[in-house]
């Protein structure tokens, strides 16, 4: 298979490992990355080496296009789009999520947000998982991509949080100046969340309400994570994940509608509370 910029590595090795897809989309700052991080941390992967691990977390932001010397100009000063759907490379994205369903290893570019560009020097190596987690403000987006997930998780976090955690992280960790953020954020941060983020939500899943203060559907997500990967063991190959969800019967594929009815209803339930008891978050 062809992918674009090479960043394709080449066949599978015997034991072919096929993952489990999840998306993980949300507004910006909304703890998308937090989110995954905690569930690689409670599955005990995160300070694994990470030529070993099971569960790998890959950021959209690496399918970022690479800008013209204009729109990196632009970009400087907070003027540059990075919110709409044409800031990715969208077929870049399917390539790639393409070949690491077949079990291949990839290689992506870091980002640079000091830069606005991706960082080729620090490419990172997807080794084959079981599990992917890929997450991004548009991962469900695209109609393409979007059919490629096995499972879809929005973070919800109000947009007053999102703002409030976005400025100082910017401005600390993305060498921002406060009026380049502001400026960005309402040209066109807020805008795109609206027409394009936050309409996504409706092919989640599971919403993840407060984001990785949600330790009970972080929990359950987990739990989730962890019988898929005990199931995987169990069976002896990792291919078998992909079989069980094909056959309507399998072990797999009834857990996987078990957590996504038992979610469904969590979220459905604590919206139903809240919209309720709206009086009640006064005190
Ligand atoms: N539950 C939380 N409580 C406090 N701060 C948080 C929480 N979740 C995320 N943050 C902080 O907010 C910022 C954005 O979180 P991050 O996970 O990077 O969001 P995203 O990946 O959606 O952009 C980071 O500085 C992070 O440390
Ligand atoms: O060069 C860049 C690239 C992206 N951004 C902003 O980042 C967010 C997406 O990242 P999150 O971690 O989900 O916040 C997006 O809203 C872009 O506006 C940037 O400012 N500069």
């Amino acid at each position: 298979m062809d992918v674009e910029n090479g960043h394709n590595l080449g066949p599978p090795t015997n034991d072919v490992k096929k993952p489990f897809l999840i998306g993980v989309a949300g507004g910006t700052a909304s703890g998308k990355s937090t989110v995954c991080k905690k569930i690689m941390m409670e599955l005990g992967q995160a300070d694994m080496d990470h030529t070993k691990r099971q569960v790998v977390t890959i950021s959209q932001d690496s399918f970022y296009r690479e800008l013209t010397a204009a729109e990196e100009a632009k970009a400087f000063h907070g003027l540059y789009n990075f919110d709409h759907p044409d800031a990715f490379n969208e077929q870049l994205i399917y390539e790639t999520l393409e070949a690491i369903l077949k079990g291949f290893k990839v290689e992506i570019p870091g980002y640079d947000y000091k830069t606005n560009s991706l960082d080729h020097k620090n490419k990172i190596t997807i080794y084959p998982a079981d599990v992917v987690l890929f997450e991004g403000i548009l991962v469900f987006y695209f109609p393409k991509i979007r059919d490629l997930f096995h499972m879809k998780l929005f973070v919800d976090t109000d947009s007053d949080t999102r703002l409030a955690r976005r400025v100082p992280r910017d401005i600390n960790e993305r060498g921002r100046d406060l009026d380049t953020v502001l400026t960005q954020y309402m040209t066109y941060v807020k805008p795109a969340f609206e027409e394009f983020c936050s309409p996504t939500k409706k092919f989640a899943d599971v919403i993840i309400p407060r984001g990785a203060d949600n330790t009970v559907a972080i929990d359950l997500i987990v739990q989730h994570i962890r019988d898929l990967l005990n199931n995987r063991s169990r069976k002896g190959s990792s291919s078998n994940i992909q079989l069980a969800m094909s056959n309507e019967s399998g072990d797999s594929y009834q857990a996987i509608r078990r957590f996504s009815t038992l979610c469904k209803e969590l979220t459905i339930q604590s919206n139903v509370f809240f919209e309720k008891n709206k009086n009640l978050t006064q005190h």
